[in-house]
């Protein structure tokens, strides 16, 4: 058999044990895939002690991680350590420097830094891959680059966050409290080393950024995801949805729209949403994501499977190195980084939907009628309304849901009851998914 392809892992934590589980596990299938053997000759991470549950004694040991780049004996270079900057990043660098192919599952870096690293690579005639970073183990990197490649894909959506679908949907079937499920989440490994990435969105809208550039061939944009997370919403959201025919997600969602349109420009958002029963979205539960692409030839794709924990993430890093393996390099994105094209931010308040509102108030007469004077002078007309139960502030609870209309008019109708004295805390917007 052809020469092993020879890997260095950095960071043994979820991912890195799953990895090298993986690949005692299924050795012989992947070098007949492969055509060669994939062996992991030399590993790195902060505590050598710490049983993984696999044996790291086959393996150099190297305490400086970014060392690992630079062995003689290593063609690619895997990076599970996670972080933006930091090691990740110095050692991403170092490795293409090299000239190392190079792995990772680090969504946040290539948010950040994917496209300088991605050039470099193609610079360096070296891989750079990481279909692990989005939807953990679903092919969803591979299946917009090359499967929906001939299409002029328009919009893109889906839930990308394990962690916060987890507790959405463990709160709504068991009616569990939000940190208890969060705790849960965190010990069953899908968590970022920091959950407040997965909680506040941010995690979500690293994913999202990426499947944007994928799908509409344009430099990846991170800073313009409108973000917004899940530690607003309370039972009584989840039961007023369950009630009116939906389910709460957090959804990421991408369009692009031509220009001379009164949305023109790219849009990209994570945010809590409504989800009607009758959508694939709705029943998207627990640690499992979906994502959903729109092609003008293909028509609907539905990818979904699990995305996050240690099992689906290896399968998803494994994969990148049998394609690597295979001699299949690249490009990193939709095709070479100097084609991107960089697209305008689209604005939100011409986007037209239906919105849930929700208000803790202070229960006392002239509260309902303040509301809906509020939304008619934005122009926002409601579709129903109902007061029922407490607030964890200790008011009483009203939520409404509009008829469909320009989101600028629902974020006119907040800014008038903004400092009001009858509403005890911040309103809570959730979208409404019509797609
Ligand atoms: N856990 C999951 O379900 C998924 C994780 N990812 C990504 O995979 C990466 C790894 O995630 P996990 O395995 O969950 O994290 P983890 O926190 O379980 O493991 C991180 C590993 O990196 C090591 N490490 C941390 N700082 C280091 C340093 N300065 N030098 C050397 N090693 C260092 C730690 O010792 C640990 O072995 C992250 O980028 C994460 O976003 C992606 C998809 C799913
Ligand atoms: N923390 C992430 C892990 C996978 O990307 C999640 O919960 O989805
Ligand atoms: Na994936």
């Amino acid at each position: 058999m052809a020469q092993p392809l020879r890997v260095a892992l950095a960071g043994l934590g979820t991912v890195g044990a799953g990895v090298i589980a993986l690949i005692d596990a299924n050795r012989d299938l992947i070098a007949r895939r492969a055509g060669r053997p994939i062996e992991i000759v030399a590993v790195s991470a902060r505590d050598r002690a710490r049983d993984r549950g696999v044996d790291l004694t086959r393996f150099a040991w190297l305490d400086d991680t970014r060392a690992l780049g630079q062995r003689d004996d290593v063609d690619v270079v895997v990076e599970l350590i996670g972080g933006a900057d930091g090691p990740a990043l110095t050692l991403a660098r170092e490795a293409l420097g090299q000239g190392k192919h190079f792995v990772t599952a680090n969504k946040a870096m290539i948010a950040h830094h994917g496209l300088a690293l991605a050039a470099e690579a193609e610079r360096l005639q070296r891989a750079f891959k990481y279909e692990a970073a989005v939807a953990g183990g679903i092919p969803v990197i591979k299946g917009l680059r090359e499967g929906a490649a001939a299409n002029a894909l328009t919009r893109v959506y889906g839930i990308l966050n394990g962690t916060c679908n987890y507790i959405l949907s463990t709160m709504e079937s068991e009616g569990a409290d939000f940190a208890a499920v969060l705790a849960e989440a965190q010990r069953l490994g899908y968590a970022e080393a920091d959950p407040g990435f997965d909680i506040d969105g941010v995690d979500a809208a690293h994913k999202l950024s990426i499947l944007a550039s994928l799908a509409f061939g344009s430099r990846l944009d991170f800073e313009a995801v409108a973000i917004t997370g899940i530690r607003q919403i309370i039972a009584a959201d989840i039961a007023q949805a369950q009630a009116l025919g939906y389910r709460v997600r957090l959804v990421g969602i991408a369009e692009t729209s031509p220009e001379g349109s009164s949305t023109a420009g790219l849009f990209q958002r994570v945010h809590p949403c409504l989800v009607p029963l009758h959508h694939p979205l709705a029943h998207v539960a627990g640690s499992l994501n979906a994502v959903v692409a729109e092609g003008n030839f293909v028509g609907r794709l539905l990818f979904e499977g699990r995305g996050a924990g240690a099992g689906p993430t290896a399968s998803a890093v494994v994969a990148d190195l049998i394609d690597i393996a295979r001699g299949e390099l690249g490009p990193a994105f939709a095709m070479p980084v100097a084609a991107l094209e960089a697209q305008p931010p689209a604005p939100a308040g011409e986007r037209r939907a239906r919105a849930y509102l929700r208000f803790s108030v202070a229960d006392r007469p002239g509260v309902l009628a303040e509301i809906a004077a509020a939304m008619r002078d934005a122009n926002v007309s409601i579709e129903s309304l109902i007061q029922r139960g407490q607030t964890p502030e200790g008011g009483a609870l009203v939520a409404l849901v509009t008829h469909e209309g320009p989101e600028r008019c629902v974020a006119d109708a907040l800014a008038r009851l903004d400092g009001s004295p009858s509403l005890l805390g911040q309103p809570m917007w959730m979208h409404i998914l019509d797609v």
